[in-house]
Parts: C-alpha cells; sequence; structure tokens
C-alpha cells in the first residue's frame, strides 16, 4: 500500500540462503548448525530501527484506511479462566458487527477463544465469514505430554476450528532440543489436517534473546507454521516493535528463500490504535505491502478494538464519543 510508503530507506539484513531442508532438519546438531549460522541480531540496531518507524506520521486519509484494516486484522481474544458461552458470543456479536451504529466498520478476523468454546464460537459466528481460532497445545505455559497437546488440537479442529495456535516447548528450545522443538509442530500440523491453518507462537518474552527469536521464527517455518505469533499475552513482555520487526524480517527472508509465505501475529499487550498503526508501518516497511492484509498479519487482542473504534468516530465525526459509546470488550 503506497500511502504506508516509506519516504526514506533504512538498511536491513539481506534474504538469507534458501535452505534444503532434509539436511537442515535431520537431527538436533543439524538443526543447531543451521540456526546458529543464521546472522546475528545486531540488537541496537533493531531497535532503533523499530522506533524510527514509530514516528512515521500517517495522514488523515491514509488514517480511515489504517484503522478499518487494523480492525479487519484483529484475532479478537479471551484467553481467560473465567470465560463464559455468554461472553463469547457477546464477543462474536461484537466482532461481527464492531460499530453497531456504522455497518461500514469492518467485522474482524477471528475470535481466539479457548478449546473447549470453539463450539460456541463456531455456532454464534455462523455464515459471517470471521475465522474461530482456539489456542491449543496445553496454551500458555505448553507443559504438558505431547499426546495432551495433540489431543487437544484434535478436539478444537473436531468442534470446528479454522485456525490453531500452538505455543512451543520453551523449555526444549533454551535446553537446545530444536528437534523436539520441530518434531512437535510437524505433528500438531498434521493434527490440524487441511481444515486448520497453523500459527505457532514463539513466546518471545521467554526465549532471552534476539538471536533465539530469529531461531524460533525459523524453526517454527521450517516445520509447516501458516503464521508465527509473538506471545500468549500471558507473561512480562509481549509483542513489542522490535521483536515484531524481526519475525517480520524472518517471514520476509523466508519467503525469499523458499518462495512460501507465512503470516505474522504479535499478541499481546496491543491496546491503542496509535500503537496498531506503528504495527502497519513495520509491515509495510519490512515484509513489504503483501503483508498488509489479514491474511498475512493479525492482531492477538482483548482490548484494542474499542481504541481503533473510537479514534475511526473520532475522524467522521471529528470528536471522541467516548468510551460509554462502544460496548466493553
Ligand atoms: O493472543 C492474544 C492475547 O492473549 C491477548 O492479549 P491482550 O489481552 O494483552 O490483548
Amino acid at each position: 500500500m503506497s500511502s504506508l510508503a516509506s519516504t526514506a530507506s533504512t538498511a536491513s539484513p539481506a534474504p538469507t540462503a534458501a535452505p534444503a531442508l532434509a539436511d537442515v532438519t535431520a537431527s538436533d546438531a543439524a538443526l543447531r548448525r543451521f540456526l546458529h549460522g543464521l546472522p546475528g541480531v545486531d540488537a541496537v540496531g533493531l531497535e532503533s530501527r523499530a522506533a524510527a518507524l514509530g514516528t512515521r506520521s500517517i495522514k488523515t486519509t491514509t488514517k480511515a484506511y489504517a484503522l478499518d484494516l487494523a480492525i479487519s486484522m484483529i484475532d479478537l481474544t479471551t484467553l481467560e479462566g473465567a470465560d463464559t458461552p455468554g461472553k463469547v458470543r457477546a464477543l462474536c456479536a461484537k466482532g461481527r458487527h464492531p460499530d453497531p451504529t456504522d455497518r461500514e466498520t469492518p467485522s474482524v478476523a477471528a475470535i481466539c477463544v479457548y478449546s473447549d468454546l470453539v463450539a460456541v464460537a463456531r455456532e454464534a459466528l455462523a455464515g459471517s465469514g470471521i475465522a474461530v481460532a482456539s489456542v491449543a497445545t496445553a496454551f500458555p505455559a505448553g507443559r504438558a505430554a505431547r499426546s495432551v497437546k495433540l489431543a487437544d488440537t484434535a478436539e478444537a479442529v473436531a468442534a470446528g476450528a479454522d485456525e490453531v495456535d500452538m505455543v512451543i516447548d520453551r523449555g526444549a528450545f533454551l535446553a537446545g532440543r530444536y528437534l523436539s522443538v520441530y518434531e512437535e509442530i510437524l505433528a500438531v500440523r498434521e493434527a490440524c489436517g487441511e481444515q486448520a491453518h497453523l500459527k505457532v507462537i514463539l513466546e518471545n518474552g521467554e526465549l532471552a534473546t534476539y538471536d533465539n527469536i530469529r531461531r524460533a521464527s525459523w524453526l517454527a517455518m521450517l516445520a509447516g507454521a501458516d503464521f508465527i505469533k509473538t506471545s500468549t499475552g500471558k507473561v512480562g513482555v509481549n509483542a513489542t516493535p522490535a521483536n515484531t520487526l524481526l519475525m517480520l524480517q524472518a517471514v520476509r527472508d523466508f519467503r525469499a528463500a523458499t518462495g512460501r509465505q507465512i503470516g505474522v501475529k504479535p499478541a499481546g499487550g496491543i491496546r491503542t490504535a496509535k500503537d496498531a498503526l506503528k504495527f502497519l508501518v513495520l509491515v509495510n516497511e519490512t515484509a513489504g505491502p503483501d503483508w498488509l492484509s489479514p491474511r498475512w498479519f493479525r492482531f492477538g487482542a482483548s482490548s484494542l478494538l474499542n481504541d481503533l473504534l473510537m479514534q475511526r468516530q473520532k475522524l467522521g465525526t471529528g470528536r471522541y464519543s467516548g468510551p460509554d459509546y462502544v460496548t466493553v470488550d
């Protein structure tokens, strides 16, 4: 999209050479060689580039477009122990018609729930074109036997999930057991079958270094992720401009190396329209305009939608209507 386009270019790493999948994934040692052979991340450069792109101003007509685009990219999420069918139905109604006073307002991309509430969401969203996303694999910690994680995934898919958001085994990853992480993603991918897209949550806040985030991104993509996702939203550090920029570089480089396009989903702590628009600038400037659609970029968020709606109403009327005029997230 040219209106979010750059006026100045900033250097970012060149695409990585195509990996030979069979060689790379043959063993822990081969995966380690490949993942540790990826270029090291210049943390200072990454953070300054993310900060610099965050200062880009977006003019009024582009802003209207970008606010609607951001709404259409939301995975409207509720992941609480206290979730009820009633809460999920209310969220689905909101996802269908985020602003009942303005039917031009786009619907969200998906409603994201725990697997036991997939059937409720499925029924409430019938005919809407909005996807049902389910977290699975013992979300958020991912601490369970693989059989339990696969059963969780299979139940979500059987209940009608269009998308499965799995967590990687961070313990195995940090211990260098890359093959185990790779094989688990493959197994979950298989449990998703043809029906469900797979989003792989790296849980960046637990990966300790930017180098690890780059390695985990590649590992997930090699194993068949349709999307890579920053976070569960349940730990101290979730989606940040810098860790999302790094993952956008990874999907860009992966497509250059393999021809396969993978989506990106920052999640956790994204609450304001201002922040969402900064993320869209990062997408355009890093992965490129091919990613500026809900097919390739999502926001995992429980309470971003209301601020986007308030900003949208302000653009239309010239004033804020205030939080009382949008339904509670
Ligand atoms: O995947 C989505 C996140 O759990 C939502 O996090 P949030 O409540 O900080 O928006």
